[in-house]
């Protein structure tokens, strides 16, 4: 069973401007979901414009670095890069032979784009031995013909050709890279060990950042893999990831050479910079882009004189009627939230809301109904609305923006409630409503709908993270304009 975040070691030479070697690696790794580490076969001095100079420390050290990893943590994948010499593959093979790494992709680095050498040329019949403990070799065109001592080949179908044959002679899959052959299109060939050929086609990309691009595919591949994913499914997502990332690399300025591909440039785009806030930073957040909204719902003649008893009682009959249509809907409302929840617990929440809303509530207000004068049997258009505006965030299906348009109901209620209600003494014309919205089981039930909210756009994308908090401040405004509407309408009588 691999983890959820696949633990993957490079085996490789270094580059210090991090286009290629192992600082591509772990930067590939990671783009590609993984967690990268790192053993160093050699130390390369080089740049965009080449290769200065090699200097490879004891592989004695290389088997410690080895060691030290696979003595403490699991690995799911291991990708190898360049190995310099008949000494360092030596080395490598025996490790491989004691940690017996689940998934093994040895991508054999020889010569660099800039043409200096990375391997020995009298190690190249030791990196052919080592071929059969690979489960998957990618080499490039030039690669491919000195493993099998050919001249390189010259078009797509020789390639194809030449990786059968060693993928059929080592008993291993091979993933030839066309990339060095001239044309407009480019195509790379997994090949199985009986022959079978997927092809992966793609336009090339006009662009000098080509450097470390078979560095970075093996090392995303192996992290694809090492995740769970087929060979060919290890492949395409790899490549898809490398095609963005050559693309975005004229974006980076690195070098005046061939520069290095941008390996989280598609995570940028997608928000990647972006932290995630926690729900109660959220909430703190929502509250705050309400208070304009809470201020001027203070300064209302109407929740002033509820708060104080001297409200005119046709306002308040003719807000209680408003209220009765309203939650009538809201209450459907609630109903729909029920039935998109993603959870039972959720799920038992709103449906409990739903049935709080017509029940409990109307009772409450038939009674003061009773009472009325000049009761609206129609939806006052405020009414109307912030019911088309809860309708909608309903009727488009979306539970995040849903549950977002729903909390100020909650949220704002309570907070006017439990304000007003110690000044609901004995005798206030309107005690029973204080006590409504200042009981500790509405207490609640707002802190568990903040709870639910927030956690939901703590986990949501930002784009929609945004959608949820437009559909909160709307409802907010839509509170304030419901609770300045009954004195409106009396005075217009
Ligand atoms: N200009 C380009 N546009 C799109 N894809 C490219 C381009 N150049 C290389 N690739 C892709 O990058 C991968 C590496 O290809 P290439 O054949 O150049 O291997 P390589 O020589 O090992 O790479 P490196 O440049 O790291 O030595 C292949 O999947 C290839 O299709
Ligand atoms: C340490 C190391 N490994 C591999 C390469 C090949 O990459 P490229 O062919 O793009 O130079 C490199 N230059 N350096």
């Amino acid at each position: 069973m691999s983890a959820v975040v696949p633990r993957v070691l490079s085996i490789a030479g270094t580059d210090p401007t991090g286009g290629a070697g192992v600082q591509a690696d772990l930067k590939s790794i990671a783009a590609n979901g993984g967690y990268g580490m790192a053993a160093v076969t050699a130390l390369v001095a080089q740049n965009t414009h080449g290769v200065r100079s090699v200097y490879r420390p004891p592989t004695s050290f290389l088997a410690e670095q080895l060691h030290a990893v696979s003595d403490d943590v699991s690995i799911d994948a291991v990708k190898i890069g360049m190995l310099a010499d008949v000494e360092v593959i030596e080395t490598v093979r025996e490790w491989l032979a004691a940690a017996r790494p689940p998934v093994v992709v040895l991508d054999p680095v020889m010569v660099s784009t800039s043409g200096h050498r990375l391997l020995d040329p009298g190690a190249e019949e030791a990196l052919r031995l080592l071929l059969p403990d690979a489960d998957l070799v990618t080499p490039n065109v030039p690669e491919l013909a000195i493993l099998l001592d050919r001249e390189p080949a010259s078009d797509g179908d020789a390639v194809v050709d030449q990786a059968q044959e060693l993928a059929r002679r080592h008993g291993v899959r091979v993933l030839a890279k066309g990339g060095h052959l001239e044309g407009p299109d480019l195509r790379d060939a997994l090949v199985e060990p009986d022959g079978r050929v997927s092809d992966y086609r793609s336009p090339r990309i006009e662009t000098r950042n080509t450097h470390g691009t078979g560095c970075s595919l093996s090392s995303a591949i192996a992290t694809r893999r090492g995740a769970g994913a087929t060979w060919s499914d290890a492949t395409d997502l790899a490549l898809r990831w490398l095609s963005e990332s050559i693309r975005h690399g004229s974006a980076l300025d690195v070098g005046g050479g061939h520069g290095p591909v941008s390996h989280f440039a598609g995570l940028w785009a997608r928000g990647g910079l972006d932290t995630m806030p926690s729900p109660d930073e959220i909430a703190d957040e929502w509250w705050r882009s309400t208070a304009g909204v809470r201020d001027a719902i203070d300064g209302l003649d109407f929740i002033r004189s509820l708060g104080d008893g001297t409200l005119d009682r046709r306002a308040f009959a003719w807000y209680l009627a408003q209220d009765a249509l309203y939650l009538r809907e809201y209450s459907r409302v609630l109903a729909q939230a029920s039935r998109l929840a993603p959870t039972p617990r959720e799920q038992t929440f709103w449906i409990t809301g739903a049935h709080a809303a017509v029940a409990t509530e109307m009772a409450l207000h038939e009674q003061w109904l009773g009472l009325g004068e000049g009761v609206p049997a129609q939806a006052s258009p405020t009414t109307t609305a912030y019911l088309d505006h809860l309708g909608a965030a309903a009727d488009s299906g979306d539970y995040e923006r849903l549950v977002a348009a729903v909390l100020p109901c909650y949220w704002l209620y309570h907070d006017v409630g439990s304000r007003l209600h110690p000044l609901g003494v004995e005798g206030h014309p309107y005690r029973d409503w204080l006590d409504t919205y200042a009981a500790p089981e509405f207490a609640e039930a707002t802190r568990t709908a903040i709870g639910i909210v927030t956690a939901a756009a703590a986990g949501a994308a930002p784009l929609r993270r945004a959608v949820m908090a437009e559909a909160f401040r709307a409802s907010a405004a839509h509170e304030l304009a419901f609770w300045r509407a009954p004195l409106d309408a009396v005075a217009a009588r």
